[in-house]
C-alpha cells in the first residue's frame, strides 16, 4: 500500500527478518509441482506484473488439487485459530515441522498466515462487499481460505494470477471442489482493486476517525480509541495513534538476551544477530532458527522482549532503603542477601533474568505462578541458573501477602493483562480481546498487587508490570493503590528505566514509565516502581 497503511504492514517492508525478502530460491516448476515457483526475495515469481491480471482459463475444478505446502500451512494454523481458539505463535511452529518446509516457504507461511490473521477485521470487511450473503453463512473454512487470499492479493507481492490459482487449489484440496468456484470468483472481485482503493470505498461513508483507523490499519475500534486514551494517559501525543497501530502490524524483530553472568551473546552476534542499542546483553535476531544455536538449547540466551528486559532490570537495581543497612560503600558492609519475589512469574522470562541477576548480586528469588503447567515452564526458564538461588511455587500469587509478610526487599507484579501492548507478537489476540476483559482483570491486578506490597519488606521495592499501556490496567490501578494504602510512595519508574538502559528512553510521565512500539521498538511495556514505607500501616481495605 502506497502509504503503509493497512493489514499488510508497515510500509516498512524491507527490515531485517522480513519474510518478503527471504534470500533464496527453489527453482520448483511452476504449475507443475506442488507449490509455486519463490524469487531470491522469497515472492512468486510474477510473469504479469503491475499489468492487466491473467487468470488461469481453466475452470477451478480443472485445475490442480494439489495445495502448495506453504498456503496449506497458513491454512492450518487459521483453522486452528478461529476453529480451537488456538495461538498462532504455538501451532505455526509445529506445522512447519509437520510440512517439513524450508526456511524461505517457513518464512512466505509465517508471513501469509499472520498477515492474514493481523488483518481479519479489514479483509473480512473486503471480503462482505464481494460475497452475495453475510459472511458468518460461509463455511469457517472458507472464509479463512478467503482470507488467506484477500491477504495475498492485497498485501503481499504475489502475483495475482498465483495467488488465485493456488488459493483455488488450497480450497480444492482441503475443502473440496464445490466451494473453489466460489472462491474463485470471490478474489478474482477483490483482485480487481488495489489495497488503498477497497479501504477508500470502505472509508468513504465513514465520518468517525476511529472507525476509519480501525478499518484502515486492522484494529478493533474499541482498541483504536483504548490506545489513543492510553498515548493520552501516558503524556505522548495522541496525533500518534496511526504510528503505534502501524507499529502493531509490523513483524517484530526476534529480541534475544543473554543471561548475565551465564549467557554470552557472541553465538547469536556471529549468526547474525545485531547487538542491542537499549539494554546491555541485548542483541536482535538475523532471523534464521534459534533453536540451532548451542546457548540457546541450554537456555543461557534467551528470547526475550527488550522491554520485558528493561523493566526486569530495573526492579532488580532500585535502590533499597533497608533499615539496619550500613552504607553500600562502607568497608566490610555486611549485609543479609537480598530476597526477591515474582508473583507471577509464568512462562518465565522476567524469571529467568531476575534469577541470573539474583546470582550475580548473591541474592534468591521466588518465583510464584498460579498455573502448573505454566510454573513448569518457569522452572524450565530457570534451570540454568544455580538452584540454590531460586524456588519456584505454584499458587495464586494473591496469598503471599499473607503467607510471606514483610519478606522480600524486591517485589515484581507482571500481571495478568489484556496484552494490548504486545499485539504485533500476537497476530490473532485484537480480535479475541474485548473491553470486558479490562473489567474482569482490574480486581485480580490490585489484589495480586496489594499481595505483593503486603510481601514486601519495609523499604523494599515493588515494581507492577503490564504488556498493555491501557490506563485501566496501569495508571488507574497506580492511583487506586495510592489512595488506599499508606504504606507506599511512588518511585520514579521512568529514572529507574533510564538507569539501566543504555541511552535516555523518554518514557517516565508522572512518576510511571511507559514504552512504546512505535518509539522504543519494544512492547508497550508499563513499569510503577514503589517503595514500602519503614513504618507499614495496614491497608485500608482488602
Ligand atoms: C503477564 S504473565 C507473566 C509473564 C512472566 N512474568 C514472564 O515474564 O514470562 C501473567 C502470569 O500470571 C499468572 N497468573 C494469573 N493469575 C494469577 C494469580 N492469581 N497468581 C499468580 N499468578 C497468576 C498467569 O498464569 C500468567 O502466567
Amino acid at each position: 500500500m502506497s502509504d503503509g497503511r493497512g493489514p499488510g504492514g508497515s510500509g516498512r517492508r524491507g527490515e531485517p527478518g522480513r519474510p518478503e525478502r527471504e534470500p533464496g530460491g527453489r527453482g520448483r516448476p511452476e504449475g507443475g509441482g506442488p507449490g509455486p515457483r519463490r524469487d531470491t526475495h522469497g515472492r512468486e515469481r510474477n510473469r504479469g506484473g503491475r499489468g492487466p491480471r491473467q487468470f488461469s482459463g481453466q475452470a477451478p475444478s480443472q485445475r490442480s488439487r494439489a495445495a502448495d505446502p506453504a498456503r496449506l500451512v497458513a491454512f492450518e494454523v487459521l483453522r486452528a485459530v478461529s476453529r480451537d481458539d488456538a495461538y498462532a505463535n504455538l501451532v505455526m511452529p509445529q506445522s512447519i515441522r509437520r510440512h517439513r518446509l524450508d526456511r524461505r516457504d517457513a518464512a512466505f507461511a509465517t508471513e501469509l498466515a499472520y498477515g492474514a490473521l493481523r488483518g481479519q477485521g479489514t479483509y473480512d470487511a473486503i471480503l462482505a462487499l464481494n460475497v452475495d450473503r453475510p459472511l458468518s453463512q460461509l463455511d469457517p473454512a472458507v472464509l479463512d481460505v478467503l482470507r488467506l487470499g484477500a491477504h495475498q492479493l492485497l498485501a503481499m507481492r504475489v502475483p495475482p494470477h498465483a495467488a488465485l490459482n493456488q488459493t483455488v487449489a488450497l480450497t480444492r484440496a482441503v475443502v473440496g471442489a464445490g466451494p473453489s468456484s466460489l472462491v474463485n470468483a470471490v478474489l478474482r472481485r477483490v483482485s480487481a482493486r488495489t489495497a488503498d482503493e477497497w479501504l477508500a470505498e470502505l472509508t468513504a461513508a465513514q465520518p468517525d476517525a476511529t472507525e476509519r483507523d480501525a478499518l484502515a490499519y486492522a484494529h478493533p475500534s474499541w482498541i483504536v480509541r483504548a490506545l489513543r486514551q492510553s498515548l493520552a494517559a501516558h503524556g505522548r501525543p495522541v496525533e500518534e495513534i496511526t504510528e503505534l497501530l502501524d507499529a502493531d502490524n509490523a513483524a517484530p524483530v526476534v529480541n534475544l538476551v543473554a543471561l548475565p553472568g551465564l549467557g554470552r551473546l557472541e553465538e547469536a552476534l556471529d549468526a547474525g544477530a545485531q547487538p542491542g542499542d537499549l539494554v546491555e546483553d541485548s542483541a536482535l535476531s538475523g532471523g534464521g532458527d534459534l533453536g540451532r544455536l548451542p546457548a540457546v538449547r541450554e537456555g543461557t540466551l534467551r528470547a526475550q522482549d527488550v522491554g520485558s528486559q528493561l523493566v526486569a532490570r530495573a526492579v532488580a537495581a532500585a535502590p533499597l532503603h533497608r533499615a539496619g543497612d550500613v552504607p553500600a560503600d562502607a568497608a566490610g558492609a555486611d549485609r543479609r542477601p537480598e530476597r526477591w519475589l515474582d508473583v507471577c512469574a509464568g512462562p518465565g522470562g522476567k524469571a529467568a533474568l531476575l534469577g541470573a541477576l539474583a546470582a550475580e548480586q548473591g541474592a534468591t528469588l521466588l518465583a510464584n505462578e498460579v498455573a502448573p503447567h505454566r510454573a513448569e515452564l518457569v522452572r524450565k526458564a530457570l534451570a540454568p541458573v544455580p538452584d540454590s538461588v531460586w524456588e519456584v511455587r505454584t499458587g495464586d500469587g494473591r496469598d503471599l501477602g499473607r503467607e510471606y509478610p514483610g519478606r522480600f526487599d524486591r517485589v515484581v507484579v507482571d500481571a495478568p493483562c489484556t496484552g494490548l501492548g504486545a499485539l504485533r507478537r500476537r497476530p490473532e489476540s485484537r480480535w479475541r480481546r474485548s473491553p470486558s476483559d479490562l473489567a474482569e482483570l482490574g480486581p485480580l491486578q490490585r489484589a495480586l498487587l496489594d499481595a505483593a506490597i503486603d510481601a514486601a519488606a519495609p523499604g523494599g521495592v515493588v515494581g507492577y508490570i503490564t504488556c498493555s499501556p491501557h490506563p485501566a490496567e496501569t495508571t488507574v490501578v497506580v492511583a487506586d493503590a495510592l489512595k488506599r494504602r499508606h504504606d507506599i510512595e511512588l518511585l520514579d519508574a521512568g529514572a529507574a528505566l533510564d538507569a539501566v538502559a543504555l541511552r535516555p528512553l523518554g518514557a517516565g510521565h508522572d512518576g510511571t514509565a511507559q514504552l512504546w512500539p512505535h518509539v522504543h521498538s519494544t512492547d508497550a511495556m508499563f513499569l510503577a516502581l514503589f517503595r514500602k514505607l519503614p513504618a507499614a500501616t495496614p491497608s485500608k481495605e482488602t
